[in-house]
């Protein structure tokens, strides 16, 4: 059977100056000749009438891209109409008249994988490139969407089916005059390229973070300026701010930018012993909170000491702020004076969080592991390889070589290491 032809709309919902509709699968040049007539070039846009059951529907560019030389790989059809909900409903209507069906979400995109146009980290680099909302999430998305992870997984595979080819090659033709360390040196080549892959995994937390937003939290003793500095650091009063101890009850949060970081912050209720039950179950989210946040800002008021609850959150991952600066030094040494009164140290804690983030988030040298699937197929791969390091027999260690490939190539799908195999072993002359 088959596949369906789909459509949906590319361009975002809501009013705009034109919109795209967007067309894939056997039945695409049937139903742009049903709407606009012949069939225009390949890939030229062309303005058309559109027309169903003797209705005009729009005047449209159309464009019509013949597979499998098109993004999906199957026959598509862009149709660039007036951007009008009821122009749009109007030819989707046509569409599934024609015997089209709405696009399920990331459609077009699976489509294109299956007909061998991407892989899923370039599809997921595709739908990273779209939710993207800093200039750093962007350049991120677009190295995966350009292939930038695949290609060092190519490279991986590429050097571990080298080193199963030798490893067969030592157990098959054991008699013969093969370097005798050849197995010795396919145990050492491996072991280097787990600490290689390791090394990926060590930098995916900042990826990860980049790709998904950073969240710091605020902590403090209630009354000790926590929702003061939220406000200070979003440019508006997202929370509310007053001298009743307690005051903050549930997690308030804003989203920022820092250093191409998306940030989201969070002010928390004072950390103390709860006077009622609702403050009991904001301490309660505020702990939470802090141990979910990558980073903890912990605010101590000049006029106050320093409370055991907030000290005990002192880690390498906190920075220490020193409240109300305008009433006095910081009681805690080491903690940033910040005043939000007279607006003291602001610009300086504002350029730590940016540090902070910097160490915490963002792009590495090579593409990274973005997601955690990407973590855990490496992380699969790196135990199979320590596997191999201790297997005592030459048979167990091709197996765990096989069983590294197969874990790596879930990273891309491309999951074919038979093939490759036989293309590697056809290049390994062996005198025989
Ligand atoms: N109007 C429009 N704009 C768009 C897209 C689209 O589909 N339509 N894209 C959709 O995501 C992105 C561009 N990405 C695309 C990727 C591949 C092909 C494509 O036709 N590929 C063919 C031919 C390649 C070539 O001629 O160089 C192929 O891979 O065989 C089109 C768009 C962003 N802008
Ligand atoms: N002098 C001075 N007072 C401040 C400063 N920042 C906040 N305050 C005052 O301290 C009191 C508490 O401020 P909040 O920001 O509500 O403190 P909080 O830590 O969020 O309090 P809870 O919600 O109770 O946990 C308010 O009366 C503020 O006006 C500051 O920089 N200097």
């Amino acid at each position: 059977m088959s596949p369906d032809t789909v459509f949906a709309l590319a361009s975002g919902a809501g009013r705009a100056a034109v919109a795209v509709l967007r067309i894939s699968g056997p039945r695409s040049a049937a139903l742009l000749e049903a709407l606009a007539g012949r069939l225009p070039a390949p890939r030229m846009t062309t303005l058309r009438r559109l027309r169903h059951r003797g209705e005009a529907l729009d005047r449209a560019l159309v464009l019509w891209f013949p597979g499998p030389g098109s993004f999906t790989g199957e026959d598509s059809v862009e149709l660039h109409l007036h951007g009008g909900p009821a122009v749009v409903a109007a030819v989707s209507e046509a569409l599934a008249d024609l015997g089209a069906r709405p696009a399920e979400p990331g459609e077009f995109t699976r489509r294109a994988f299956l007909h061998g146009k991407l892989d899923l980290t370039a599809a997921e680099g595709i739908a990273d490139l779209v939710s993207a909302e800093t200039e750093a999430q962007r350049r991120q998305a677009l190295r995966q969407a350009e292939g930038g992870l695949a290609t060092r997984e190519a490279a991986w595979t590429g050097q571990l089916l080298r080193l199963l080819a030798r490893q067969e090659a030592f157990i098959e033709f054991e008699d013969e005059d093969l370097p005798h360390d050849l197995d010795i040196r396919v145990t050492t080549e491996a072991a280097a390229l787990r600490r290689e892959l390791e090394a990926s995994l060590a930098e995916s937390a900042r990826e990860e973070r980049l790709r998904e937003g950073l969240s710091i939290a605020i902590l403090g003793a209630p009354n000790a300026g926590k929702s003061s500095l939220l406000n200070a650091l979003a440019g508006h009063e997202a929370a509310i701010v007053s001298a009743r101890a307690g005051t903050t009850r549930d997690v308030v949060e804003v989203r920022l930018v820092l250093g191409g970081v998306p940030v989201t912050l969070a002010d928390t209720a004072g950390l103390r012993e709860a006077s009622d039950e609702i403050e009991a179950e904001g301490v309660h989210r505020a702990l939470a909170r802090a141990e979910r946040a990558a980073l903890r800002l912990l605010v101590f008021a000049a006029d106050t000491a320093p409370d055991a609850a907030t000290l005990s959150l002192r880690d390498e991952d906190a920075l220490l702020v020193g409240s109300k600066s305008d009433l006095g030094p910081p009681v805690l040494a080491g903690a940033l004076p910040v005043s939000t009164t007279t607006g003291e140290g602001l610009p300086l804690l504002r350029a730590a969080l940016e540090r902070e983030a910097a160490r915490l988030a963002g792009m590495n040298e090579a593409a990274g592991l973005t997601r955690p699937r990407h973590r855990a197929a490496i992380g699969e791969a790196v135990s199979w390889l320590a596997h191999l390091e201790t297997a005592p027999l030459p048979e167990l260690r091709a197996e765990a070589l096989r069983a590294a490939l197969r874990a790596l190539s879930r990273l891309t799908g491309r999951v074919d290491v038979e093939a490759v195999l036989d293309q590697v072993f056809g290049e390994f002359c062996i005198g025989k």
